[in-house]
């Protein structure tokens, strides 16, 4: 094979990702100056040479199926050889910190970290020199920089979320050396001895291994190490799927995100999506909502005896239940929730109210003996939180414990999240996105607009949406 090792390695990563990149591209997003694009996990990944990093990173990429990942390689960032240094190619020490163009590297990587699309250049392990085509990398969740020496800059470390050193044998690394150089990068068996005994063991021990100590992670055996790499996979997915505001409110619940999520997040965000494939993808998501809200509901365990005469150790759905919802939007869950909880009762709030203030209680009907029971509480959008604070006052006043309401809603602004959560800390809300803020309207953003609007098909005769003064 003629290409490099950095260049198969970042083609892996776009091989696995490219289709990604390029939607992602063709949405063309109007930026919006509000909006602070999510910050990427960062993770580096150094050891000696053939020590398995690339493998590594592969396994890893490929156990991380729903987030889009890029992988770079320090190698895209070796400096070219000039006519005088190819030479005298056998003098150079391509394990010197040296050999790398650091600072391009540090600043792909820091416009990388700041969600940006960044150029990366393709080196060629058999010309020793950058070649075109560069590789386009756009913004992702998890930035994967792989390569001998990642760990030795502080400032490249800094960027880091999470360290890992790969470390292997050095006998095993000199033989796969041997055969990977020899079949991919065109190299002759003296060649590589003796480039390994003059620079790479020396540069090693001097500049590598001591870089181990910046590790968060070592993987004894690379690869082989099955164990090491579950549990990496395990700690990524467990750092995405936490907001910072989950870590300030522990009942705070976003559900886990997958591509068919976002995917179904995409579709009700977009103003141009139908009134029938808003419904259909609102209605997609309300459903999982609601069925990870229930997860959070008491229950009792349970065994039963199935048809074989096997016992099955299970659970008992708990029985007192009741929705409510907030009138308009709210209502658009109550089918799911009927959908899940068989014959449920289903309360109604409406509360009306204008700007930050001022929230009035219109009407409500709710089921006698709420107060013991677990209350489903449903509003899709939670804005400046104004009105869900007004309706479960209420449900407070009627005597329904704090701890006993569940908060189902598909997208929250912070703002709201702070408001609702400090005054009811034994909530619980369970929601599916978390957007960037509240605009100066109080309208969640990117938000969806005006979510009762758009499922019951009351926007404008032109079919554009009602730029409604009336926060929730
Ligand atoms: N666990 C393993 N068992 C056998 N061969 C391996 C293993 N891990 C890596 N290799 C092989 O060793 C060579 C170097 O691995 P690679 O992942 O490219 O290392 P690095 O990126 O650290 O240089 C490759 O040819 C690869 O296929
Ligand atoms: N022109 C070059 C550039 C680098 N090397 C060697 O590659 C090794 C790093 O790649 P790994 O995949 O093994 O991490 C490094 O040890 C350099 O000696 C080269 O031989 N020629
Ligand atoms: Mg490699």
């Amino acid at each position: 094979m003629d290409s490099s090792a950095s260049v198969d390695a970042l083609s892996n990563g776009f091989k696995n990702h490219l289709s990604l990149y390029q939607s992602h591209n063709n949405n063309n997003v109007v930026s919006n100056p509000r909006v602070k694009p999510k910050q990427p996990f960062f993770i580096g990944v150094a050891g000696g040479t053939a020590s398995g990093k690339t493998t590594v990173c592969n396994m890893i990429i490929s156990q991380l199926r729903d987030q889009r990942v890029v992988l770079v390689n320090q190698d895209s960032f070796y400096h070219s050889l000039n006519a005088e240094k190819l030479k005298r190619v056998h003098e150079y020490n391509f394990d010197h910190p040296e050999a790398f163009d650091t600072e391009h590297m540090l600043s792909c990587m820091e416009q990388i970290k700041r969600g940006q699309a960044v150029t990366i250049p393709n080196y060629d392990f058999k010309t020793h020199q950058s070649i075109e085509p560069a590789c386009k990398v756009n913004p992702s969740d998890i930035i994967i920089l792989e390569g001998i020496l990642v760990l030795h800059d502080p400032r490249v470390r800094d960027l880091m979320n999470m360290k890992i050193f790969v470390d292997t044998d050095s006998d095993v690394r000199l033989s796969r050396r041997i055969q990977r150089d020899t079949v991919e990068r065109g190299r002759n068996i003296e060649n590589v001895l003796d480039q390994y005994a003059r620079f790479v063991k020396p540069s090693f021990e001097e500049f590598i291994l001591p870089s181990k100590k910046y590790a968060d992670i070592i993987i004894p055996r690379g690869g082989d190490n099955d164990v090491a790499i579950d549990l990496i996979v395990q700690h990524i997915h467990t750092k995405l799927g936490q907001h910072e505001l989950c870590k300030i409110y522990p009942n705070v619940v976003v559900i886990f995100s997958t591509f068919q999520i976002r995917g179904m997040h995409t579709l009700i965000r977009d103003a141009k999506t139908t009134k029938h494939d808003f419904v259909f993808y609102a209605d997609r998501l309300i459903r999982l909502v609601v069925e990870h809200g229930l997860g959070h509901l008491p229950f009792k365990e349970k065994q039963v005896i199935t048809p074989t005469g096997s016992v099955y150790s299970g659970v008992v759905f708990y029985k007192r239940l009741c929705g409510v919802s907030v009138i308009r939007s709210g209502e658009s869950m109550e089918n799911a929730l009927r959908a899940c909880v068989k014959g449920i009762k289903i309360g109604k709030i409406l509360i009306h109210g204008e700007g930050n203030n001022g929230r009035e209680l219109i009407y409500e009907k709710l089921p006698k003996d709420i107060s013991s029971r677990h209350v489903l509480f449903l509003d899709p959008v939670l804005a400046s939180g104004n009105s869900a604070i007004n309706a479960i006052s209420l449900l407070l006043s009627k005597g329904v414990p704090e701890s006993n309401i569940i908060f189902l809603n598909l997208i929250a602004a912070p703002d709201g999240i702070h408001a609702l959560c400090k005054r009811f800390p034994k909530l619980k809300l369970v929601t599916s996105e978390i957007d960037e803020s509240l605009n100066e309207d109080l309208r969640v953003i990117p938000g969806m607009g005006e979510f009762g609007d758009r499922y019951f098909g009351t926007d404008n005769e032109d079919g554009t949406i009602s730029n409604s003064t009336t926060p929730k």
